[in-house]
């Protein structure tokens, strides 16, 4: 058992294909007219990667509607009138926990984000759409993923489980015949997923993760301290002094809000402690999860995980300390894969482009 766990942090990147550093190939003659798209549908960003491109966008998974229920604009542009919208402007968020919450605007956005990458690359049409499904996705709402990507236009449809392509994505050969352990902390999700030879042997998810730590932010601050403040705050929060366990870079930030006593806006002075105390919920949820699936691992690819050590992806791996507090609980390795946040759309990418190497990967 020779190969090594590639794509760390720690590590440079070495695998092939379209990596996040790798410059976009030009289009070829003939990719002008069709091609195949690879799509991360996550509850909080949505990435694509084009066929011989790489990643072509990487937007919020958020729309922006009209009071006729028409898409005024998708995204980052969206995202940035989140929350200070007037009556005739609404955002949704068509994902919650991972899967497609509303059918209709989850279909629009994609064909509208498809269009945006389409139009930018002169292609004409998807001819194969892979996309990305948690783990535990139900078999109604793996029928809703797979008849919103055919109607917003892909001719060929595959599904794909987000820890496999996570997997592929840092570099781990899912084909070889021991057991790698992948985490992936998303918006929505917590997926944990072992997987050996080209399989998925045990699996777990639970609906929580970075969405989850905003709400519980947002509700610490109204209690603890009587002032309202808005989920886009709270999430700003998270990113600068948030870290699920004590370290040496112990921050504070100040923010502004609504007092719910004199009603009027006021500024606050937050600490590391307090996002801390705040998330620690959803955080011991993710790490009682991860337990649970060392528990239930057959006894041979235990020992695989024991000496390989548990690769740590998605957003939520970006939370300081967060590797070091499951690697402390579990007396196991966490490797924090390079670039979290991309690495189910490399991976399905890889997926896309060599397709007969993953033929028992797709669903
Ligand atoms: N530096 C950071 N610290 C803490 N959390 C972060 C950081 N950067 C991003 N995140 C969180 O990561 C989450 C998004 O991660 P990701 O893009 O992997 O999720 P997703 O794929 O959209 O969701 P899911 O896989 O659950 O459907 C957000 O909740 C975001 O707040």
């Amino acid at each position: 058992m020779s190969e090594s766990i590639p794509q760390t942090k720690a590590e440079s990147q070495t695998s092939s294909g379209s990596s996040p550093t790798a410059k976009p190939r030009k289009p070829g003659l003939f990719s002008s007219l069709n091609t195949d798209l690879a799509i991360d549908l996550g509850t909080v960003n949505t990435l694509i990667h084009a066929r011989d491109q790489g990643i072509v966008l990487n937007e919020p998974t958020i729309v922006a509607l009209n009071p006729k229920g028409q898409i005024v604009t998708v995204g980052q542009e969206a995202r940035l009138m989140h929350e200070k919208t007037h009556k005739d402007l609404r955002t949704v968020r068509p994902l919650k926990g991972g899967v497609i919450a509303d059918f209709d605007i989850a279909e629009k956005m994609m064909r509208e984000m498809i269009r945006k990458v389409m139009k930018k690359r002169w292609f004409s049409s998807v001819r194969k759409l892979f996309v990305t499904v948690p783990n535990g996705i139900t078999d109604v709402e793996r029928m809703a993923v797979r008849d919103s990507a055919e109607n917003a236009g892909a001719k060929e449809v595959f599904l794909v489980e987000e820890t496999i392509a996570a997997a592929v994505g840092i570099g781990l050969d899912v084909n070889a015949p021991y057991g790698n352990m992948v985490v992936d902390i998303g918006g929505g999700t917590t997926e944990i997923a072992i997987i050996s030879l080209g399989g998925t042997v045990y699996s777990q998810s639970v609906r929580l993760g970075g969405e989850q730590m905003n709400e519980e932010i947002v509700n610490h601050i109204r209690r603890k301290y009587n002032l309202l403040i808005g989920e886009r705050t709270a999430e700003e929060i998270k990113h600068e002094i948030g870290s699920a366990m004590p370290g040496d870079d112990e921050r504070e930030f100040t923010t502004k809000g609504r007092n719910l006593v004199s009603g009027v806006p006021k500024t606050l002075t937050v600490t590391s402690a307090d996002v801390r105390e705040a998330i620690s919920e959803t955080v011991n949820s993710c790490l009682n999860a991860i337990t649970k699936s060392l528990e239930n691992t057959p006894p041979e690819l235990s020992a695989d995980i024991l000496d390989r050590g548990i690769m740590l992806t998605g957003g939520g791996a970006l939370l300081r300390n967060m590797d070091k507090l499951i690697s402390d609980a579990i007396d196991l390795p966490v490797h924090v894969a390079e670039d979290p946040l991309t690495t189910v759309v490399r991976g399905t990418g890889m997926i896309l482009e060599h397709h007969e190497k993953y033929e028992t990967v797709l669903m």
